[in-house]
């Protein structure tokens, strides 16, 4: 077809459906090399044709002018900080003081996840376009950081299939993987710049880039780890349908997560994750795990800032990495 709209439109498609098979199911399609040349022709055409250009083109990542301050969020959901268990003896009374709370003598599902050490972000999507991105702050309000956001690959500039909530919150962790890590010290290293002490520092320090551009040449990622806000939508019944949910939507989830049923199960996925630490992509300071059941959940509710109806696990500390 010789309709540049129409061609413009399935370039976009070929794209977006390339980075979901390459962020989302960890399967690539394409070589990379593939996958830029398609992304030279999509941007040529749009050089040719400037209006043809739209939010969700995914050449329409990188920012250009820098900001003069971030602009602050005031979150509708509170972004919450999470009560720790140290040993598995507390793990036992959490598991204990839930099961009478809720008054139930069956086993609890859980959801256990790596605790990824990075920075939370939350990310709302509105009719399946990323609308805004902000940082956690102090819980209440946080720092708009959309342009940022918005040159992370694994971040969605819209939501994937044509059956998308009218409002979405997408909460994650936006993580800066070791190697990424390693060269970024070394080019600022080359250019006498200082070192960043952890990834973690590196991640928080590239994501509150007022010049995206710096930000799009930093090797971010983000991971989606709940919803806050939904609309249009029937909420699903288990944290582990949401992020079935999430990861339908085009956005990426840890695919080390699981369901475990009961504390031992929950004991095995903390030592599986502890002898698989060293080998992952990225740093992780202990795991997390949520009651499954929405229902039980809210019957379980919050304890001042953490919720009772989560907990995370935490590893010992790691010896300081010395840069
Ligand atoms: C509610 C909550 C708060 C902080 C979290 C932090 C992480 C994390 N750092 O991976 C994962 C979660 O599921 C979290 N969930």
């Amino acid at each position: 077809n010789n309709d540049p709209s129409l061609q413009a439109q399935s370039l976009r498609d070929q794209l977006n459906d390339w980075s979901y098979r390459y962020y989302v199911q960890d399967d690539p399609a394409v070589p990379d090399a593939e996958y830029d040349r398609v992304f030279r022709a999509l941007k040529d055409l749009e050089a040719q044709y400037p209006d043809l250009v739209t939010a969700d083109s995914p050449t329409q990542r990188v920012g250009d002018v820098p900001l003069d301050a971030f602009e602050q969020v005031q979150h509708e959901v509170p972004m919450l900080s999470l009560d720790n268990a140290f040993d598995d003896e507390e793990l036992w009374a959490f598991d204990k003081r839930i099961r009478e709370r809720l008054d139930v003598s069956e086993i609890i599902d859980y959801v256990a996840e790596p605790k990824l050490d990075g920075l939370a972000v939350s990310l709302l999507y509105e009719n399946g376009e990323l609308v805004r991105a902000a940082t956690r702050g102090d819980g209440q309000t946080g720092e708009n950081i959309t342009v940022n956001a918005r040159t992370i690959r694994s971040v969605p500039l819209k939501l994937r299939g044509n059956d998308v909530p009218k409002r979405l919150e997408v909460r994650g962790e936006v993580v800066m993987p070791h190697a990424g890590f390693e060269e970024l010290n070394a080019r600022q290293q080359e250019a006498g710049l200082k070192l960043f002490a952890n990834p973690r520092n590196a991640a928080a320090g590239s994501l509150r880039q007022l010049d995206s551009r710096i930000t799009a040449s930093r090797p971010l990622e983000f991971y989606a780890y709940s919803m806050a806000q939904l609309e249009g939508w029937e909420h699903p019944p288990t944290h582990s349908a949401m992020l079935d949910a999430l990861r339908d939507w085009g956005l990426r989830v840890n695919p080390e997560i699981r369901v475990c049923h009961g504390v031992e199960a929950l004991l095995r996925f903390y030592q599986g994750i502890l002898e698989k630490r060293e080998h992952l992509d990225y740093d992780i300071d202990g795991v997390v795990y949520k009651v499954n059941r929405f229902d039980w959940q809210d019957d379980l509710g919050f304890v001042s800032r953490a919720p009772r109806w989560a907990i995370a696990h935490k590893f010992p500390a790691q010896e300081e990495l010395t840069v």
